[in-house]
């Protein structure tokens, strides 16, 4: 049957994209999905707004849930300072592989850490493994059900601080209401949601940004 569409993502970008390059990872990216086939990557429209998050934070420990293809992996690890890291989490063994070779081809190996497996089994384990105390930034794009518990569980193995910043997407395409409910009602919390789109649709999704309170 022939290559998967992440492996057609990644042929486009090793067609396409320069090396050590990331703007023309992303922008490869970008023109694949939106002209050629649609995939599940943050995008054009959404990608900008977490540019924007990502920057005024300036993490020096990230957590990315939902790797993927590496799309938004390599649009926060391009804007990461010097000695920052980030840790990308990803069940799917095939996306994994994919998203490897498309954050190596950005350049962007040595700032990323991609962990294999489900993120309720690596967040309690991610202190004695990685020695983090707590991670600045997590970028939530993993699986709707899994935003509310895995957050909890951030907050139960001591991984969030005052000013550690949640960014979540797709709160409204697929749409993770109680995760929503949570962080816009939770007095731990103070949030704010960013109006845009679907990636690469002229469908209405956004993200929630949540800043933990302490
Ligand atoms: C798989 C899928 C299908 C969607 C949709 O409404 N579609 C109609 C319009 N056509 C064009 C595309 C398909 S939205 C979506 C999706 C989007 C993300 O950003 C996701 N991020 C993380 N984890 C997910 O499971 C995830 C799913
Ligand atoms: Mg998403």
């Amino acid at each position: 049957t022939g290559l998967s569409r992440p492996q057609r993502m990644l042929k486009a970008v090793q067609k396409n994209a320069t090396k050590g390059d990331p703007q023309s990872v992303i922008a490869a990216i970008d023109y694949y999905c939106r002209h050629k086939e649609w995939a599940m990557n943050v995008g054009d429209d959404k990608g900008p707004i977490l540019d924007s998050v990502v920057s005024e934070v300036n993490p020096s420990t990230a957590l990315e849930l939902g790797t993927y293809c590496g799309y938004s992996t390599v649009r926060i690890a391009r804007l990461l300072s010097p000695g920052s890291k980030l840790i990308t989490v990803e069940f799917n063994p095939a996306y994994a592989a994919v998203a490897r070779q498309i954050i190596a081809h950005a350049g962007l190996q040595n700032k990323v850490t991609l962990v294999e497996g489900g993120s309720g089994d690596l967040i309690p384990k991610i202190k004695e493994q990685f020695g983090i105390t707590s991670f600045d930034f997590v970028f939530l794009d993993h699986w709707k059900d899994r935003y509310l518990p895995d957050i909890k569980l951030l907050e139960d193995c001591g991984l969030l601080k005052k000013g550690s910043v949640l960014l979540a997407d797709n709160v409204i395409c697929p749409g993770t209401p109680e995760y929503l409910e949570y962080v816009r009602n939770s007095p731990r919390y103070k949030s704010q949601y960013f109006q845009s789109y679907l990636e690469y649709t002229k469908a209405e999704d956004g993200l929630e940004k949540s800043v933990f309170l302490g």
